[in-house]
Parts: structure tokens; C-alpha cells; sequence
């Protein structure tokens, strides 16, 4: 096991970072190369009044014309995101590279077809996420399919529309081996291990430590490779590891690069071709004022140079590069707008401002105890003169969005935008109390073009069905 809790030693010198913004620095909202280091999307403005907007819409225009609460998402950070990856692949990968949507971050048919014209490739992990990439044009041989436990339903999708997949386990082994008997072409697979490295990052979103669920164990990976060796229905394109999600440490990453070339070396030697490395996403963003992840060009450099060094140095053909992005690449591009309306007082201990949704379009701080920033929409800098708790409206005394936080006073009425809810909000968003999931807009030059309609009331029925025996007896 790796562990990557001591000082690395870095044969490259650290790139100048361009210095965090402050929090409320709209008008200068950061590093246009980076945008995950940025709080705000990189279009945020403040009008004339000093109202916020984001890709040329005023924020409380959007929600007084879609409703809330509203899923915000700028295009043109998306776009940026997408060449970061796709430039800094290309300036410090001496290789082919591919940078790959890890699209359970927040899966739509807009985000697919924007991320397919950027001429990025994607990650799917279900078959949901699969149609929603091939229908939104993202070419079969940009995909690669993902799961511990894929069905055989979904496997047939995979190999009937000639998306790459990641073997994961035996399962997969076997069930592939039945759906691929008879084709005239090999199913090109991935095999994906567990590398054995410990990054800090929350207990459920670790997934390179020895005990996850993903993956073969590392040491059942030779037997794995002998295996598929054998099996004229697989085609063993490369290798697959990922080690976590929301991780500001680079070591890890590097530690990675050494891990997987020495397994590329041995599933080489076996026979196969092998001519991927996938490494996987897990670069964080910044959620709050003290969030300080390193920019997409210095994680995308500190991989490929480790990933190129450590090729060079067992003598291996240099491998096309993958890596998965998932929340560095939409979470700032993201925001979220809803409705303040109760507000409750207790004296002495905390005011409650409660708003129009909650853990069902954003279950991050509940699950995870995550941190987001919020200001008010169209009084973003105004003074901040009070310690509120902004709570959902779910039934639910976890259900907070922002523990503690300081705002202006504020009225009913008044609209919050939330920064950084590109990622896992509406991917993870639910029903729970039969709260209709939001809209999303996309927002480009003043435009706002609906991209995910709002879920309606009756819509949540739609699935019931009442036994003829229960209908009531009038
Ligand atoms: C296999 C795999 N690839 C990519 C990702 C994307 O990770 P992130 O959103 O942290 O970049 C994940 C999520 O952790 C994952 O499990
Ligand atoms: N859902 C997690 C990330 C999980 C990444 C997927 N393996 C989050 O919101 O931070």
C-alpha cells in the first residue's frame, strides 16, 4: 500500500498558480484557465445596480422566469473547463491523450453534446448515463462504460453500441463472456484494480484504498490478466484506476502514475495491448473561501509527466493517456437559485432562513457535511450583518444547506444563488417528499435556453399505480 501522507519528492517545479480570488470577487472572478480554483462561473458580472449575473442573465431575472429553485449552468466555464483538460493534455503528455467526462457528475443530454464539441470523450455508469451520452452525440468509441455491478442488460448496450468497458470484477467477466460469444469483433475492455493509495478526501467518496468496492484487488490482478489472456472475446485495451473524488493533494496522483505503469509492464508481458492507461478524475474545486485545489493544467502536468516518467523508466511504449474528470470539470460552471421564504428566530441560539429546496436537489452537506457559499442575487456584496442557517424544506432536521453562514438581512422573496453546484446536486437529487426535481438553464451571451425542464407534481404520479381493489368506493 501507498500511502501518500509524506512530503513527495517532485522532480517538477511547481507552476506559478494564479492567486485564489477572494470570495465576492464577481467582477474579477479569477483564473480563466482554471476554473476550479474559481468560486464563481468565469462569466459572472455585477450590473449596473451590482446585481449578479452569470453568462449575461441577471440571476434574479432567470428565477423570476423559470421558478425556483433553479439549476444555473454557464456555458462558456464549461467550455473553458473542457479546454483546460484538452490543452494541458496536449502541453505535457509527450503522448496521445484523452480527457474523459465522468459524466454521473451531472449527466444531460446538453452537457454531453457540449462536452462531445470540446472533443473530450466520457465515462458512463449505468445504463441511463450511457443513452443519455449516445443520444446527446457523443461518439461509442469516446466512451467507456463503469460499475461494480453492471447487468447483463446493461453490458448488452455497452457491446451492441461499441462502447469500450471497464471489467470491474468476475461478474463482469463472466457475463461478457456469454454476451460476446459469436461477434466477429473483440469487445475492447478496461481492466480497473484497486491501486492501494490513501488520498484525504471523505470516507465515501475514497475509492483507491484497499477496501472499495471497485475494482480487482491488486493482487488478483495477475490472475485476472492471465485469464483474459485466454479469451478470444476480449480485447485488453489498458488499464484503469481511480483513487478518489474532492482531493486537493497531488501525490497521490503521482504515486498512481507508478502503480499503474508497473501493472501496465506485467498485463504487457501477458500479451496484451494495452495501449490505454486510465487514471481516473478526483481533482477538487473550490467550495468555500479556504478551498485551495491545485489548477487542471498543474494536476494534468503532475500526472502526465509522472505517468510518462514512470513509462520511461520501466522501458514501456508510451500509453494514450485517459483520465476522468468529473466535478472539476462542471461544478463551477453550476450554480443553484432558490426562494428565501420562512424565517424562524430563536434567541440566543440561531435564525433559520428557510428556502424552496433543499437536500433533494442538493444532498451533498447532508450526506457528505459539505460547505457551499451563497449570496443574495441581486445584493451580492452587500454588508453581511447577520449569522443565518439556511435550511431546505424537506422533513428532514438535517436537511441544511449552509451551517452558520453570514448574510444581509434579508425579505421573503429574496433570491440566494448557492456557487458550485454543477456537480453531484442534480445527479444526486431525489424525490423525498415528493418535491418535483428543478429546472436547468444554460446560460451563453444573455441567452438562457432551458436544458432540463421542471419536474411537475402530477409528473411524480406518473409511476403509481393504484390496484383496482384499492380505488375508493364512491
Ligand atoms: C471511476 C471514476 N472515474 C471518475 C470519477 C470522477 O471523479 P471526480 O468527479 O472527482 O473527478 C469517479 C468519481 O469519483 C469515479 O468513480
Ligand atoms: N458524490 C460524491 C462524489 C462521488 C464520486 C463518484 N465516485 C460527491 O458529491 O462529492
Amino acid at each position: 500500500m501507498v500511502t501518500s501522507a509524506s512530503p513527495a519528492t517532485d522532480p517538477v517545479a511547481p507552476l506559478p498558480a494564479a492567486p485564489i480570488p477572494p470570495v465576492g470577487a464577481f467582477e474579477h472572478s479569477g483564473d480563466p484557465l482554471s476554473p476550479n480554483r474559481n468560486l464563481a462561473p468565469l462569466t459572472a458580472r455585477l450590473d449596473a445596480l451590482g446585481r449578479l449575473e452569470v453568462g449575461g442573465c441577471l440571476l434574479s431575472d432567470l428565477a423570476r422566469t423559470y421558478g425556483t429553485p433553479l439549476y444555473v449552468l454557464d456555458e462558456a466555464t464549461l467550455r473553458a473547463t473542457c479546454r483546460a483538460y484538452r490543452e494541458a493534455l496536449a502541453a505535457h503528455y509527450p503522448g496521445e491523450a484523452l480527457a474523459l467526462y465522468a459524466s454521473k457528475a451531472n449527466s444531460s443530454l446538453a452537457i454531453t453534446a457540449l462536452v462531445a464539441s470540446e472533443g473530450l470523450g466520457l465515462d458512463a455508469v449505468s445504463a441511463g448515463e450511457l443513452l443519455t451520452a449516445l443520444q446527446g452525440g457523443m461518439p461509442a468509441e469516446r466512451i467507456v462504460f463503469h460499475g461494480n455491478n453492471k447487468s447483463a442488460e446493461e453490458l448488452l448496450l455497452a457491446v451492441d453500441r461499441g462502447v469500450t468497458v471497464i471489467l470491474d470484477n468476475w461478474n463482469d467477466i463472466t457475463l461478457l463472456a456469454t454476451l460476446a460469444a459469436g461477434r466477429p469483433a473483440p469487445v475492447r475492455v478496461l481492466v480497473r484494480f484497486t491501486p492501494g493509495i490513501e488520498c484525504h478526501t471523505h470516507e465515501y467518496i475514497r475509492t483507491g484504498h484497499l477496501d472499495s468496492k471497485f475494482g480487482f484487488d491488486p493482487d488478483q490482478l495477475e490472475a485476472v490478466l492471465r485469464h483474459l489472456a485466454g479469451c478470444p472475446w476480449a480485447r485488453v485495451d489498458g488499464l484503469h484506476a481511480h483513487i478518489g473524488s474532492q482531493i486537493f493533494e497531488l501525490e497521490p496522483h503521482r504515486d498512481l502514475a507508478g502503480v499503474m505503469a508497473e501493472a501496465l509492464g506485467l498485463a504487457r508481458s501477458l500479451g496484451h495491448p494495452c495501449g490505454d492507461l486510465n487514471v481516473g478524475g478526483g481533482l477538487g474545486i473550490r467550495y468555500v473561501g479556504s478551498d485551495d485545489p491545485p489548477s487542471i493544467q498543474e494536476w494534468v502536468r503532475v500526472v502526465a509527466t509522472a505517468v510518462a516518467e514512470a513509462c520511461g523508466q520501466r522501458q514501456l511504449a508510451l500509453p494514450r493517456l485517459l483520465c476522468e474528470p468529473g466535478r472539476s470539470l462542471v461544478a463551477t460552471a453550476g450554480m443553484t437559485l432558490y426562494t428565501l421564504g420562512s424565517r424562524k428566530e430563536i434567541p440566543g441560539l440561531r435564525t433559520y432562513l428557510s428556502v424552496d429546496g433543499g437536500m433533494s436537489d442538493n444532498p451533498r452537506p447532508i450526506t457528505y457535511q459539505s460547505l457551499y457559499t451563497a449570496v443574495l442575487a441581486d445584493r451580492p456584496l452587500a454588508e453581511a450583518t447577520e449569522a443565518v442557517t439556511v435550511a431546505g424544506k424537506h422533513c428532514e432536521s438535517g436537511d441544511v444547506l449552509l451551517h452558520d453562514v453570514r448574510l444581509p438581512l434579508t425579505s421573503p422573496g429574496d433570491v440566494l444563488a448557492v456557487f458550485a453546484t454543477g456537480a453531484y446536486n442534480a445527479a444526486m437529487g431525489s424525490n423525498y417528499n415528493r418535491i418535483p426535481r428543478p429546472a436547468a438553464v444554460l446560460v451563453h451571451d444573455g441567452v438562457a435556453d432551458v436544458v432540463q425542464r421542471r419536474e411537475q407534481p402530477e409528473d411524480l404520479l406518473r409511476y403509481d399505480v393504484l390496484p383496482h381493489r384499492l380505488l375508493p368506493v364512491s
